[in-house]
């Protein structure tokens, strides 16, 4: 089985990629991932990531991991990012 935090890995990944190329820099602010079926291990499967909404600073998203034919949900995601300055991101 996969561990839970390489599966969030790869999911703040994705997210944090999509949130980025739609609102800029960001930081991920909340990460809640429900993980319904477990992942064997080497197996392949598809991440598919959602504009839920944009308010403000605030990028929502929502991420599902599944089977690469669909049939079987792992995994359920919504995230937050909020828009950061690059200064922010340095640590500034
Ligand atoms: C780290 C470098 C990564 C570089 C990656 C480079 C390459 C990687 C390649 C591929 C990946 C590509 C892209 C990846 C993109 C992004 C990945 C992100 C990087 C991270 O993965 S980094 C690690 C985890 N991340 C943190 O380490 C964050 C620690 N944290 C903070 O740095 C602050 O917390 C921050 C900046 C998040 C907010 O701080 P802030 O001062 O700017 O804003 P503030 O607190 O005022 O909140 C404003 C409004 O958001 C609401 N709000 C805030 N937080 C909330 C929460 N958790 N839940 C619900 N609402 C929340 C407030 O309630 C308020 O709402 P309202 O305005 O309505 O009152």
């Amino acid at each position: 089985m996969s561990m839970g935090g390489a599966i969030a890995t790869m999911i703040d990944t994705v997210t944090g990629t999509h949130a980025t190329f739609l609102s800029g820099p960001v930081m991920t602010a909340n990460l809640n991932i429900n993980y319904r079926r477990p992942i064997p291990l080497g197996s392949t499967v598809l991440l598919e990531s959602s504009l839920e909404k944009k308010e403000g600073r605030k990028t929502f998203i929502t991420c599902r991991v599944t089977s690469t034919d669909g049939s079987k949900l792992h995994t359920e995601t919504s995230a937050l990012f909020l828009s950061i300055t690059a200064s922010h991101l340095l640590g500034g």
